[in-house]
């Protein structure tokens, strides 16, 4: 008898887990309707696991929309978008919810950011604290800016490439592109006098490049299989290596210490002192806590809350637009016509950027409003998007329609990835070549350019969008004026030039060797 009803309990346990492993997620979930990125998607996760353990993942599910259309289902809870209507306009212009991926991939300090930051709420007085500061009036108006554009233009960056010119020796540009954009973005964020001078620096560029970059390959585990490593070290063992903990624990130091820096010359309101976006940050959180009647944090924590948003904007912003220029110089390089192009546009600027410096740079806006200028950068964030990779969210708690599909569940984990977005032939025909006529006004109609804006997701959608994309803009397009008014480029070296397969990208050979000529 008691042999039966242990039987029975068995038997109805393990039809349960069958019933919500297989029968549910495979025949009667809605998921089940959507078409599949492989035949073991609806059950089991291990396939796309595979896929992206292996760098595959931007192109498997690129592939996947390719043959399967606007929606794929990745694995029991996990779908990919790829549609502007019922796709990135619901999910991200929707406001649904950051999926759990960000803050344990990214949070740093034991706390979270803007960027890692689930709850909305939170989230949207954090964002509203900043967005000013980078707004493009903003910065095409700060005194802060000019004395930073300034400063690495003409004193940093120009001296060594004329220098490259005269001596007739060829550039990584891929490595100095980071000490540039890291240069300006540490600039403005903590104040020139306290930000990075990576580009004169060499040796302190190439250690810290190093101790940043030495821990990507291994970012699969905390985005896939968040505990194996956990696990594994309790006995003894371990997926992620030490130097991983010693290169973060460098880096952690590295933020704090900028941050201490920037709090000594937090008074200070001179440009080229005054640390612009750190002040912020900082008087909007006491107001905030003020007017809310929070709790201030105790001074350590705070430190460390502070230190982690400074972080999470340094890196967010040098990595993606290094990247971006080198990209960039590499078409630019290969297109040696649109090169001869943009430098008769370019010199039209008023003053123009000349090496040596004879004037002040032209007005940033001056240089925002130059067509092909604006076409080339947008061609080449297309194209060669920094981060092509999924950005993933959670569908909210009633359910929804997506793509055409009624009754997504709840919690289900939805992407979009520009990868896909930008390779829509019908958006973007011979979506593999570098055009920067595309995004002409003079060449497209008015209805064809905005359809193309609507699927350009380079810096993503909605209230998550990237903060920081005026200024990135702007320092990408001062420092291509800048290049291209003074010095031609040729290619020297672009083997493994092709980027690797992650949510951030870089060449796959880290390198991209230019020579530079005077003109
Ligand atoms: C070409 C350069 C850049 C590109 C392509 C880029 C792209 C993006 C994208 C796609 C996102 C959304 C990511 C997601 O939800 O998964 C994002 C968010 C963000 N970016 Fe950028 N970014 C660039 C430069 C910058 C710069 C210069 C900064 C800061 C100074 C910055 C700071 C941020 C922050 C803080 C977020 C999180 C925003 C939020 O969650 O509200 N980015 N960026």
């Amino acid at each position: 008898m008691a042999f039966s009803i242990t039987a029975s309990a068995i038997a109805f346990f393990a039809g349960c887990i069958f019933y919500k492993v297989l029968v549910y997620p495979v025949f009667l979930s809605p998921l089940s309707k959507i078409p599949k990125v492989h035949w073991s998607a609806s059950f089991s996760p291990v396939w796309m696991l595979w896929r992206r353990f292996t760098s595959r993942n931007n192109r498997t599910i690129q592939a996947a929309h390719e043959k399967l259309g606007p929606i794929v289902r990745l694995g029991p809870s996990e779908i990919s978008i790829n549609c502007v209507e019922g796709g990135i306009k619901s999910v991200y212009a929707g406001g649904f919810e950051k999926h759990d991926w960000y803050p344990r991939v990214f949070a740093s300090f034991g706390t979270v950011s803007m960027f890692t930051m689930t709850g909305s709420k939170a989230h949207s007085n954090r964002k509203r604290m900043l967005s000013n500061i980078y707004s493009k009036s903003t910065l095409q108006t700060s005194p802060h800016m000019r004395i930073v554009s300034d400063t690495v233009i003409f004193d940093r960056l120009l001296p060594i490439l004329q220098e490259a010119a005269i001596s007739g020796k060829s550039v990584d540009v891929h490595d100095l592109n980071q000490g540039l954009t890291m240069d300006f973005v540490s600039s403005y964020l903590f104040g020139l006098k306290n930000g990075t001078n990576y580009l004169q620096d060499d040796s302190v560029r190439k250690h810290w490049l190093h101790l940043y970059m030495c821990r990507k390959p291994f970012e699969f585990y905390a985005q896939e299989v968040p505990y194996l490593d956990g696990w594994l070290r309790q006995i003894g063992l371990r997926v992620i290596p030490k130097y991983c903990d010693e290169a973060n624990a460098m880096i952690d130091s590295w933020a704090l210490d900028l941050c201490d820096r920037a709090e000594q010359t937090l008074s200070a309101t001179e440009p080229g002192i005054e640390p612009t976006v750190y002040k912020q940050l900082k008087q909007s959180l006491d107001k905030h806590y003020t007017k809310n009647g929070e709790a201030e944090p105790d001074k350590a924590q705070q430190r460390l809350d502070i230190a982690c948003e400074m972080y999470d904007q340094v890196t967010a912003g040098f990595e993606t637009s290094a990247v971006g220029l080198t990209y960039l110089f590499w078409q630019l390089s290969r297109h040696p016509e649109v090169q001869n192009k943009l430098r008769e546009e370019l010199l039209t600027l008023n003053p123009r950027i000349s090496y040596p410096k004879s004037t002040d740079l032209p007005p940033a806006k001056s240089i925002d409003n130059l067509p092909l200028l604006e076409a080339i950068v947008t061609e080449t964030l297309r194209l060669h998007a920094p981060i092509p990779g999924i950005q993933p969210r959670v569908t909210p708690s009633t359910s929804c329609t997506l793509a055409g599909y009624a009754d997504i569940p709840p919690n289900t984990r939805v992407n979009a990835q520009a990868y896909s977005l930008h390779r829509n032939p019908e958006v973007f025909p011979d979506p593999e070549t570098w055009q920067p006529k595309r995004w002409l006004e003079a060449e497209n109609s008015p209805a064809n350019l905005e359809e193309k804006r609507r699927w350009f997701w380079a810096f993503g959608s909605g209230g998550r969008m990237c903060v920081g994309s005026n200024l990135a803009l702007q320092e990408m397009k001062l420092a291509v004026a800048a290049i291209y008014t003074n010095f031609r480029t040729t290619i020297v070296n672009d083997d493994n030039i092709e980027a690797i397969d992650a949510y951030t990208v870089k060449p796959t050979g880290d390198k991209l060797i230019l020579k530079f000529e005077s003109v």
